[in-house]
């Protein structure tokens, strides 16, 4: 199933706005309807250039001739065009198809993917490899050339290989992720890889972005994960990964892992994988605030016992229910509500047991007071719901879109005062007064990520509004010593920053790599790094 071209996910499972939340839309944020939400599909037409015919046949015969293996059609062009921040849905319901690719290709094998580089670079087509097109920072939006072909990975979805003994497999990168643990759940294993968009992000996009999942305390980031990566480049291929470490000169697995296609396209992704938990137990604690919460999950990254998943609301969003998209609204009247965390715990009965009974032991040493298990197990069930609830948003004439950050421990309450008052501060002046919420998702030793949810009234040019409160986002991550992205990613929306962060010599660096995988500079030009 293609995912809604519009929104988020599955139509059938568009989630209505509840009245309570309609109101405080209404009441706190002068929230009005919208009349027109969306053009229609069948009604949009694209204004950039098809491909050329000699190009066509070339691709053609690149992906063996078969039916189907090359799009040129409106429709799968309008369904190629950016992915699914905010700014991107408000675009395509406006019927903005300025960024829309020339044909959309196919491949199924490593070698057809090469073939396409071929004849990309033969006439002079940009590529943008796209896997669940769920990108949030125009990753899939190239700048300075056209026209470009999207070279949609879907059927290259095939478990490779599998080694029960060293505990690895060897995925295909249009594998969804919830195809990849299907896969997996046969032979007993699980990735345990559970971003929010799971279930339409593919295993490509995971090591291309380097992603991170709900349960990244427990199992890693999906760039820990990584073991091995094939990539095909217009020069060849590039393998990585003979063993599990190695002491062999510089990681190149690092260097592909985030590259976002503009070093190569991922054909096979090797990862670590792990048996299947016997158990899972998610509960709420609750801290009396989100400094006190923070000290707390600290004290887990850092000493242990390292729960599986944890996470902690900071007021606003806890006060909303944001942490629970099924409780949404049903918090404000508590007031003084504190900050929820969600603590979940995975692995054998043994084993779970043992660490929940030390992790209470040290939360409530640090003030943290047990909320009983239908908080975690509400955020559990609900967890992949709060991007349908956008759509809702949207249509009722709100406006919520999202950013993240990281930072070391000493740094981070510097860093969420500065980005919430930049939030607040840019968007209240544009006139669209906003409640600007955050948790703390992803856990380390050493520090957290901080994810901010943002929602107003859409006022009269929404993304413009949320370009200029986003930029002093950006400004305010750099100086309060946070990195532009923990696990969205660079794309074209971060590119400028990150440059920044990277330092002139770091981006000489990373621009020398690509033009000796990429010398013509086809593969995603301007995403990551400034088009040549
Ligand atoms: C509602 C929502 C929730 C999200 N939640 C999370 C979250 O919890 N954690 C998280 O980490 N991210 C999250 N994201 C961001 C996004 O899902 C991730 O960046 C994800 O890894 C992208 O995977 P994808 O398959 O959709 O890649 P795409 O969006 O298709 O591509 C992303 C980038 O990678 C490149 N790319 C894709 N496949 C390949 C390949 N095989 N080889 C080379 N380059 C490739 C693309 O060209 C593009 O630049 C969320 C996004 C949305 C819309």
């Amino acid at each position: 199933m293609d995912m809604l071209w519009n929104g988020w996910g599955d139509p059938a499972r568009a989630t209505p706005l509840p009245d309570t939340v309609t109101g405080l839309l209404r009441d706190w944020l002068g929230v009005k309807p919208q009349p027109a939400a969306s053009a229609r599909l069948e009604e949009i037409t694209i204004s950039t250039p098809a491909l050329e015919d000699a190009a066509r046949h070339a691709l053609h015969a690149a992906l063996g001739d078969r039916a189907e293996s090359l799009r040129t059609d409106t429709e799968s062009r309008i369904r190629h065009t950016r992915g699914k921040s905010t700014p991107d849905l408000l675009r395509i319901r406006a019927a903005d198809t300025t960024d829309a690719p020339a044909a959309v290709a196919l491949p199924q094998s490593h070698d057809e993917v090469l073939a396409v580089l071929r004849v990309c670079a033969e006439h002079r087509l940009a590529l943008v490899p796209f896997g669940g097109g769920t990108s949030v920072v125009g990753g899939l939006a190239p700048t300075g050339r056209a026209p470009f072909i999207a070279l949609d990975l879907r059927y290259m979805n095939r478990m490779l290989d599998l080694d029960p003994v060293s505990r690895i497999a060897t995925l295909q990168p249009g594998l969804r992720a919830p195809e990849a643990e299907a896969l997996l759940a046969e032979h007993g294993f699980t990735l345990g890889h559970f971003p929010q968009s799971y279930e339409w992000a593919t295993i490509g996009g995971f090591a291309a972005t380097r992603s991170s999942g709900q349960a990244s305390a427990g199992y890693g980031r999906f760039d820990e994960m990584v073991l091995g990566l094939t990539l095909a480049t217009p020069e060849g291929t590039l393998d990585t990964g003979r063993a599990p470490r190695s002491a062999a000169g510089p990681d190149l697995r690092q260097l592909l892992l985030g590259s976002e296609g503009a070093f190569g396209v991922i054909t096979s992704v090797t990862v670590r994988i792990r048996p299947v938990p016997q158990t899972r137990r998610y509960e709420g604690w609750r801290f009396a605030s989100f400094d006190e919460g923070t000290a707390a999950l600290r004290r887990l990254a850092q000493d242990g016992p390292r729960p599986t998943v944890l996470r902690l609301s900071d007021e606003t969003e806890t006060l909303i229910g944001l942490a629970q998209p099924e409780a949404i609204g049903s918090g404000v009247e508590q007031h003084g509500a504190g900050c929820l965390a969600v603590v979940g715990f995975e692995g054998t009965e043994q084993d779970t047991a043992r660490r929940r009974a030390a992790a209470a032991a040290v939360l409530t040493d640090c003030g943290g007071e047990f909320a009983g298990d239908e908080p975690g197990e509400r955020w559990a069930h609900g967890r992949y719901a709060a991007p349908y609830l956008r759509d809702s948003l949207l249509e009722a004439g709100a406006f919520a879109e999202t950013l993240e950050t990281a930072a070391y421990w000493s740094r981070l309450p510097g860093l969420y005062a500065a980005v919430r008052d930049a939030l607040t501060a840019t968007l209240t002046d544009n006139g669209t007064p906003p409640l600007v919420m955050c948790h703390i998702s992803h856990v380390y030793e050493n520090g957290a990520s901080l994810y901010f949810t943002t929602v107003s009234a859409q006022g009269a040019d929404p993304v413009e509004h949320w370009t200029r409160a986003k930029h002093a986002a950006n400004e305010a991550i750099l100086a309060a010593g946070g990195t532009i992205t923990h696990h969205h990613a660079v794309g074209t929306d971060h590119r400028d920053w990150y440059v920044r962060e990277a330092g002139d010599l770091g981006v000489a660096a990373l621009r020398a790599v690509k033009r000796r995988l990429d010398p013509d500079g086809l593969l995603n030009p301007g995403v990551l790094l400034p088009a040549d």
